[in-house]
């Protein structure tokens, strides 16, 4: 009885997002385990089958940190993003796409989804450039360099269609080139923003492993369940965000301001994809325009 009363709070929603695109960023730490994992991938598979138009980025972050350490390369990160020299990159390079990626791609296989891996590179999804951080230092401005590191100079989506158009469920992993055949690696969360707003998706959802923005980081229940995109700039000025946060607030807010209807940062566990989406309170943040 339980579950035909969740139905039936589900089906306007359904309604309204069929036919779609919904990107749905799988952070580093939001794959605790192969079977958190697959109980996300299920629920992808289920808004693909009510006719929801999935785009899956993942991340990798811990792993790519785990394997450094095992090379001897000890992460080192500024703004959330990892410095990134030529070793480091084919680490990146090897769990993301070697990994990570396949991984994301079998466990959809195994549940009866047609899913196709590719990188940023592929099709020239996302075209990068070199990422320099600008800091004022007083009168003077600071100029950061972080290797390898990337940053969207644009998207064009044309694979992600041809994809979606046949049935496939793409899955991305935030790997990119520029022109001359650099690669770069680029923060999935920027690379989820990016896609989110060249295909004017309906929804950006980021699972990550807290349950949301929270008004205190280090305490669970400060939850903001719902949130404009101008008070959460004013919540980014204030500093309350850091790590990876900080690029996560930056997809959010880039994406609601190229046409996405709404973004969501929610914990990624077993429905809570679907928690958040089918019923009225949800379970994480929703950030409006
Ligand atoms: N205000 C905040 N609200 C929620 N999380 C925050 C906040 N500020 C910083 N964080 C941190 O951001 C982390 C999520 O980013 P990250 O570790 O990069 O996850 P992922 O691998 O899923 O991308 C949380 O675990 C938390 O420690
Ligand atoms: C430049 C940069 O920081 N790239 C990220 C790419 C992976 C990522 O974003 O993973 P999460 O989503 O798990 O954080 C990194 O090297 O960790």
């Amino acid at each position: 009885m339980e579950k035909v009363k969740v139905l039936i709070e589900a089906l306007p929603y359904i309604r309204e997002f069929y036919g779609s695109y919904m990107v749905i960023k799988i952070g580093g730490h939001a794959m605790v385990s192969d079977a958190v994992l697959e109980s996300v991938v299920k629920d992808v598979l289920l808004l693909y089958y009510v006719g929801i138009k999935p785009i899956v980025v993942h991340g990798g972050g811990p792993e790519i940190s785990e394997k450094m350490q095992k090379f001897g390369i000890k992460p080192k990160f500024i703004d959330g993003l990892r410095v990134t020299d030529e070793e480091t990159m084919e680490i990146v390079e090897m769990v993301l796409d070697g990994k990570i990626n396949s991984k994301i791609v079998s466990m959809f296989i195994k549940n009866g989804g047609k899913a196709v891996g590719i990188s940023g590179k592929d099709g020239l999804l996302i075209v990068a450039k070199k990422k320099l951080i600008k800091r004022k230092r007083g009168d003077l401005e600071e100029i950061i360099d972080l290797g390898f590191v990337g940053e969207t100079e644009y998207v064009n989506p044309d694979i992600l269609k041809i994809l979606i158009d046949h049935g496939f469920i793409p899955v991305v992993s935030p790997v990119a080139s520029d022109l001359a055949g650099n690669i770069y690696n680029i923060n999935a969360d920027i690379v989820a923003g990016h896609i989110a707003s060249a295909l004017k998706a309906k929804k950006l959802i980021i699972l990550t492993d807290v349950p949301g923005i929270l008004k205190d980081p280090k305490d669970k229940s400060s939850l903001i369940s719902r949130i404009k995109a101008k008070d959460l700039e004013k919540m980014l000025e204030s500093g309350v965000f850091s790590g990876g946060m900080l690029p996560k607030v930056e997809a959010v807010l880039m994406a609601l301001k190229n046409g996405v209807e709404r973004a969501h940062i929610i914990e990624g566990r077993e429905h809570s994809i679907l928690l958040e989406l089918f019923t009225r309170e949800g379970i994480g943040t929703m950030v409006e325009p």
